[in-house]
């Protein structure tokens, strides 16, 4: 397609598209695309955990496994997108068709949280569980094939628009993409997990996780429409067939070249045309080494989306006039990201730079890694704290009584508040599992002659017979007033509800009705309120924000200016292997390691991105940095040189030649090599 003349400043752009200011009015679409895509995909993140958790009843470990597993898929995908896009599709093909894919996995999704849908008997519980599990999993593999497919293909398509001399203008294009992946994240995060704190459903109310799911699913179909809105202006580069494959080709090649590097006789300018070759993928091979490691520090990374806001769930949210849902604590690393990078960019590196210090991007990568490493010894302190309250329950209140002598409690107490807790008493035995942050449980005993009934503005519990107890009932945390009643005569008791409380409350002998029954009910806390409050999460995000600054931003920049020309998909598709990587790793260590203390899981994985960090420096240590464009014009001036001897210039049929020859020496080579095993 031809390059358009920009009448402002005279620079050439690409396709047919109008230019705005020096850009092509075309990546507007595509910033468009990027910010909803991605409040598409961290929105539905954000509240996944919690729904496999409090929805489809999972324990944390099987929660934080399947979540690792999409996580890692989303990032194993993007090389599939990559050969797609490269070889057959083409990249504005291959967004849309994926995107598509992406929209029906949301839809999916949506639709796997709505409750009523197999609720026959209408309790609030889902019958068929199986149902709403197959689901949710055939609509997160195609989100993780649409999401991962897309990823190396918009960024990619965007840079496309630019003409050859606006390279300023594709820097600044990039700046505000990460921009509004950060602002689309930021965004999604706050809003989705106040939509799955509503209360919705046909016949009976429940968390409404359909919303959180369909709104992210609604925002994908705009990010579709917006990119198809651009179609006419967009600049589209034909596929040029498989990048991954040529490298693969080329490796092989080249290989052949140098085993038979005496057998044929090669031209000067096929040999330069070889060693330029065989240097690019000394470039890109050098850079996949030192990638080795990296997965670790997407292993700590990505546990915000899991253990942390599993972490939260036992903490407690009220911020005074604010009170934050645990899984919008993840909003954290987008504000903190889009306040520190231009500090970093403008204030840090620059300062550190007028110390005289070299802090080259290897050495960021590695401060990064221990920046991590630091975020989750807070995690293990703060883990320390949130045990430690529990542990005082335990000792506090195993023994519980009436008040009244008629009637003697013990209770025992297992597990954490707000998971899993099992209430012994007397010998029955009552399983009570939470089904939301938001709800706490009561009971009341009725230590009175008469059977009292129980029932606050919004709900009835019955009536508890004399000297006997209800079951737990949930209620939503805060000040909730519940009204006594026997016959005609009532009274009022009001009380506060801790996040993640259970309380048994005894009714006196001696209540008179008509009168404040206020003295006249005990409170019992059978599991005490979260007393460790969210903001002691707030430096562990620090810690890890900053170590993503450091590490994935400048991780960003070295992977693509150590690339060679032709090769710079190819690491942008290894680097995102290496966060596909670092998630299976997290399956890997939680499920071998099988550490039953949360906290000595944490302090496990920052030693090992302790260890793996020092491998990492000592591998940086002997990393030369090389500037791929000035090897590769000094390899096209030689070639150049001798593509002007007529005599040693090659026809296209004889490279062809030449290369054929290779991989039958190749194969030669490979025969003798058998036959001497
Ligand atoms: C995975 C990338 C580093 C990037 N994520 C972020 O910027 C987060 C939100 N801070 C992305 O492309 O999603």
């Amino acid at each position: 397609m031809a390059d358009k003349e920009d009448p402002k400043n005279g620079k050439m752009g690409k396709g047919k598209s109008k230019v705005v200011c020096g850009y092509p009015l075309s990546i507007f679409f595509i910033v468009v695309n990027e910010f909803c895509e991605r409040f598409s995909y961290y929105g539905m993140r954000a509240v996944l955990v919690l729904y496999f958790k409090y929805f489809l009843r999972w324990d944390d470990d099987l929660a934080t496994s399947i979540y690792h597993t999409f996580v890692a898929l989303c990032y194993l995908t993007p090389i599939l997108g990559a050969i797609v896009a490269d070889s057959w599709l083409g990249k504005f093909k291959t967004i849309i068709y994926l995107s598509i894919v992406y929209a029906v996995g949301q839809v999916a999704m949506a639709v796997s949280a709505i409750h009523d849908i197999t609720d026959s008997d209408r309790d609030g519980t889902p019958d068929s569980m199986t149902f709403h599990i197959v689901l949710s999993m055939v609509g997160l593999f195609l989100i993780a094939l649409g999401t991962g497919g897309i990823k190396p293909c918009v960024a990619a398509f965007g840079g496309d628009q630019f003409g050859e001399h606006q390279d300023r203008q594709r820097r600044t294009f990039f700046s505000v993409f990460y921009l509004c992946i950060n602002g689309g994240s930021l965004l999604s995060t706050i809003i989705t997990p106040v939509l799955r704190a509503q209360e919705c459903g046909i016949y009976s109310k429940q968390k409404c996780y359909s919303l959180a799911f369909g709104v992210p699913a609604a925002l994908m179909v705009v990010a579709l429409v917006v990119f198809i809105i651009g179609s006419g202006m967009y600049y589209k580069a034909e596929p040029q067939g498989n990048i991954m494959l040529d490298v693969c080709k080329c490796i092989g090649v080249s290989l052949a070249y140098t085993i038979c590097i005496n057998t044929f006789y090669i031209t000067a300018y096929q040999q330069w045309l070889k060693k330029l070759l065989i240097a690019q993928i000394k470039m890109v091979l050098k850079v996949l080494f030192l990638y080795i490691p990296l997965p670790m520090f997407w292993t700590l990374f990505d546990q915000k989306g899991s253990r942390w806001t599993l972490q939260a769930t036992t903490m407690d949210g009220n911020f005074g006039a604010l009170v934050i849902q645990p899984d919008q604590m993840q909003t954290v690393n987008p504000i903190l990201i889009l306040t520190l990078v231009p500090i970093m960019d403008s204030l840090i590196y620059p300062l550190i730079k007028k110390c005289g210090l070299n802090f080259t991007p290897l050495k960021r990568m590695t401060v990064g890694m221990l920046l991590a490493a630091i975020a989750f010894v807070c995690a293990a302190l703060v883990q320390i704290q949130i045990d430690v309250s529990t542990k005082q329950l335990l000792h506090s209140s195993p023994y519980i009584l009436s008040g009244q002598g008629f009637i003697y409690f013990k209770l025992t107490i297992k597990g954490k508040a707000n998971s899993d807790t099992e209430i012994v008493e007397n010998q029955a035995i009552t399983f009570v599992g939470f089904t939301d942050y938001f709800l706490v449980y009561f009971r009341f005993v009725n230590g009175m002659k008469t059977a009292v009934n129980v029932s606050t503005a919004a709900a009835d519990f019955g009536l508890i017979e004399p000297f006997y107890y209800s079951n737990y009932s949930q209620i939503k945390n805060g000040k909730a007033t519940f009204t006594l009643r026997s016959g005609s005569q009532s009274c009022e008791y009001s009380t506060n509800f801790g996040f993640g409380s259970s309380y048994t409350f005894f009714i006196h002998s001696t209540l008179v009705f008509g009168s404040n029954c206020q003295d006249s009910v005990t409170a019992v806390e059978d599991i005490k309120p979260n007393s460790v409050h969210m903001a002691l999460q707030i430096p562990q995000y620090f810690f890890i924000t900053a170590g993503e600054v450091m590490f994935s931003v400048t991780g960003l920049e070295f992977s693509y200016s150590q690339a060679p020309s032709n090769m710079k998909a190819v690491l942008q598709a290894g680097w995102l292997f290496t966060v596909a990587i670092g998630n299976f790793i997290v399956l890997i260590v939680a499920e071998l390691a099988k550490i039953p203390k949360q906290w000595a899981e944490y302090v496990l994985f920052a030693s090992l991105l302790v260890a793996v960090c020092v491998i990492f420096s000592i591998m940086a240590y002997f990393y030369t940095y090389i500037d791929p464009t000035e090897i590769e014009a000094q390899f096209k001036k030689k070639i150049n040189e001798d593509d002007e001897d007529d005599k040693s210039k090659p026809g296209k049929a004889e490279v062809e030649m030449v290369k054929r020859d290779s991989i039958k020496c190749h194969d030669e080579y490979d025969k003798a090599t058998q036959t001497k095993m």
